[in-house]
């Protein structure tokens, strides 16, 4: 840890509201005695039962899982608010403009997540190229039968990747790629360094259009903004190839659903791999559901001890870097 805590005790330490412990929306049990050691937890129900004393209290808000949800009414009783910091890299939940309206910063959790999520990815691939789900259900089912031919996958090794969004996470995908002898096909808005392609062996493409019909797998790793809402619609996934595979690891608005049923459905592309969708969960109901063609997991992406942990690591470092008026690394800015 680069920033060096005051040693304060107990009532003296930073108050930091977090919306609740454990539970479906807390943070993990695991990380409360390390986070104790740098600030006095305040929970949203002590806070809200409190709201006189607590509020002058609260310097930092930690976000697990985007709670507590973070509103103008919030801002306003927090008068000595300096810092939001996130669980995770999306902030698309943030109304950016909003929190830096009060003055207050943010930070997310990039370095943290980018392996875990990267891991998601692949996994999403593979299972989805080998009917992992699909030969999952008949294995267990009992006197189920079924012939050779029906478990007809397709063969990750040599074929093309095309990763929407280089980022730290599309990077480490690349990495992970590579390792398959894919050939690896990438858009991003900025280019990457000629050393950083040739180290993954990944190929520029200035234009998506150009990625998705030349890809087998393409996989979406842009933030959700404005700018990339329903970026695969309609017409993109009739650019891709009858035999490609959609994998989105980001967001689900960043694909839009309607069209997806209607290509997984009639063939447009072979299959589709989510580990987001929108809403998160799906509706019973929901066609995506009842499609054989298709894998989905409860937005798992980041999910591993080691990453969750590091993610509160990483959020103590960019609030303890505010508090003492320092460069936060992980900071964001509304655009
Ligand atoms: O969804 C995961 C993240 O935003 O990091």
């Amino acid at each position: 840890m680069k920033v060096k805590p005051k040693i304060m005790k107990g009532e003296e330490l930073p108050g930091l509201l977090v919306n609740e412990i454990g539970g479906m929306h807390g943070i993990l049990h695991d990380h409360v005695e390390f986070l104790k050691k740098h600030f006095c937890l305040i929970t949203m129900k002590e806070f809200l039962e409190n709201k006189k004393n607590m509020s002058k209290k609260v310097q930092a808000v930690y976000l697990w899982w985007h709670k507590p949800v973070i509103d103008k009414d919030l801002l306003q009783s927090l008068p000595n608010l300096k810092v939001i910091a996130n669980s995770g890299v999306g902030m698309d939940h943030l109304d950016l403009k909003l929190v830096a309206s009060f003055g207050v910063k943010m930070a997310n959790a990039p370095c943290a997540v980018s392996s875990s999520t990267a891991d998601t990815g692949m996994a999403l691939l593979l299972a989805s190229a080998r009917r992992l789900v699909e030969g999952y259900h008949v294995a267990v089912s009992p006197g189920m039968e079924y012939c050779e031919a029906d478990f007809l996958g397709v063969e990750v090794t040599g074929a093309t990747l095309g990763i929407i969004g280089m980022g730290s996470i599309g990077y480490k995908i690349a990495l992970r790629a590579k390792a398959f002898e894919m050939k690896i096909l990438y858009h991003n808005r900025t280019r990457r360094k000629e050393q950083e392609e040739q180290a993954v062996g990944a190929l520029y493409c200035e234009k998506i259009d150009d990625l998705l019909c030349q890809a087998d797998f393409v996989m979406v790793v842009v933030s959700l903004t404005p700018q990339t809402h329903k970026l695969i619609g309609k017409r993109e996934m009739e650019l891709m190839k009858p035999t490609a595979t959609l994998i989105n690891i980001s967001r689900g608005a960043v694909v839009d659903q309607e069209a997806l049923v209607i290509a997984l459905r009639s063939g447009v592309i072979r299959a589709a791999a989510l580990d987001v969708t929108y809403p998160e969960p799906l509706p019973r109901d929901h066609p995506l559901l009842k499609l054989k063609n298709v894998i989905i997991t409860p937005h798992l992406g980041i999910k591993t001890d080691k990453a969750t942990r590091m993610i509160t690591e990483e959020a103590v470092e960019n609030i303890l870097a505010a508090l003492a008026g320092l460069p936060m690394p992980s900071e964001v800015h509304p655009s």
